[in-house]
């Protein structure tokens, strides 16, 4: 008999929760580690997330933990679905700590704040010669813990890595692909975000569905242009972390992200819509990334930079309307 697969999932939010108890199903032995000891206590007491999944039971596998170390001391991988801005701290944290873990997944989508650094790179230059996967791809975690039929990907460099991960996450209702672009399957996942922002507000603004459709084509084509600059390939974001994740956040009201840019349509100031959506909205830094890296690669990226000046407050979402819709006729693709 195999001993039981030992995975820490490190961030207790809904993703990191809906992820825990999807491998806890799976008959992985699984501890979720949250960074509020209260919560934690609770999580495991009423087997419910009150935060952030009130109404999802959990599952009777699962443990819980607020001590990292104990957490991590024994697992065989780890999946780190923290917010983006607060994942390199935690690496650090990992670099420090006894283990014996081989191989670190993530389901963060973003970059690290204020470098346009990939995770993957943060990762392999703090952790060196740990396999690495990114999963992502369209999931709503509410879907997921409810056993809604969901796909997702498993990008990493190391073929076995991605292949156990895919595994143990792969299930009656889940299933989880592989590949083998890191780079693209980040690239697609964080920038969604931004351009379900910008869904969101022509949403908000009542522009119609054509518009919608305008802006997730253009938006998909902003994304391969900046992705093929960097080294992305074209398949990966034409797929499940792309093109998949796209059309879900610019189309479903789960989206927190969705959810800001349709606040900000409507008028709400963003400081407002950011407290009444609660939770995290990566969009609100990646915007500054993604810009960042276009400038780097001269990319153009015009709705992305409509997002970011809205986002900054720059310009109103009536002005960012005019300025795209202002912009000089051209050929949809460059010849
Ligand atoms: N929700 C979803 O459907 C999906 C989310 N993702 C991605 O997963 C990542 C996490 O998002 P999600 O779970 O939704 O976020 P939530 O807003 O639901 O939860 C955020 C979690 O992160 C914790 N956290 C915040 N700062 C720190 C820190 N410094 N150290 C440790 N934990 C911290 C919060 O703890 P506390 O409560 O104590 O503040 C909370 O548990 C994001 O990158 C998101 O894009 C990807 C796919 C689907
Ligand atoms: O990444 C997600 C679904 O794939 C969740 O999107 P939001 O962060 O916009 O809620």
């Amino acid at each position: 008999m195999t001993a039981q697969a030992r995975v820490a999932v490190l961030g207790a939010g809904s993703w990191g929760t809906a992820l825990a108890s999807l491998l806890a199903r799976h008959g992985v032995h699984t501890t979720l580690w949250g960074r509020d000891a209260a919560a934690m206590q609770a999580m495991a007491a009423t087997r419910v997330n009150a935060r952030y999944l009130p109404h999802s039971p959990l599952p009777a596998e699962l443990h819980y933990s607020a001590d990292l170390a104990a957490s991590v001391v024994d697992a065989d991988w780890l999946l780190v679905v923290t917010p983006s801005h607060a994942f390199g701290e935690l690496i650090h944290k990992l670099a420090e700590l006894p283990s014996r873990f081989h191989g670190l997944a993530w389901a963060t989508k973003g970059f690290e704040p204020g470098t346009g650094r990939f995770l993957h790179e943060l990762v392999e230059e703090t952790l060196p010669g740990q396999p690495t996967a990114v999963v992502t791809g369209p999931s709503f975690a509410r879907e997921v813990v409810d056993g809604l039929p969901t796909a997702v990907t498993v990008h990493s460099d190391h073929a076995d890595f991605a292949q156990t991960v895919a595994e143990q996450l792969h299930g009656p209702t889940f299933r989880a692909y592989t590949g083998t672009d890191m780079l693209g399957a980040e690239l697609g996942g964080a920038m969604k975000n931004v351009l379900a922002v910008a869904t969101g507000v022509a949403d908000g603004m009542q522009l119609g569905l054509n518009a919608r459709a305008g802006l997730i084509t253009r938006g998909l084509n902003e994304m391969l242009r900046l992705g093929v600059a960097l080294g992305a390939r074209a398949e990966t974001l034409m797929g499940l972390a792309g093109l998949g994740d796209l059309v879900l956040t610019c189309t479903g009201d789960l989206s927190r992200n969705r959810r800001l840019g349709l606040a900000l349509g409507r008028g709400t100031p963003l400081s407002q819509a950011v407290k009444e959506i609660g939770q995290v909205v990566e969009s609100v830094q990646t915007v500054d990334e993604v810009m960042r890296l276009a400038l780097r690669h001269a990319e153009e990226l015009p709705i992305a930079q409509a997002v970011q000046r809205v986002l900054h407050e720059e310009i109103t979402p009536t002005e960012a309307l005019r300025q795209l819709l202002a912009r000089e006729q051209k050929p949809e693709y460059p010849e």
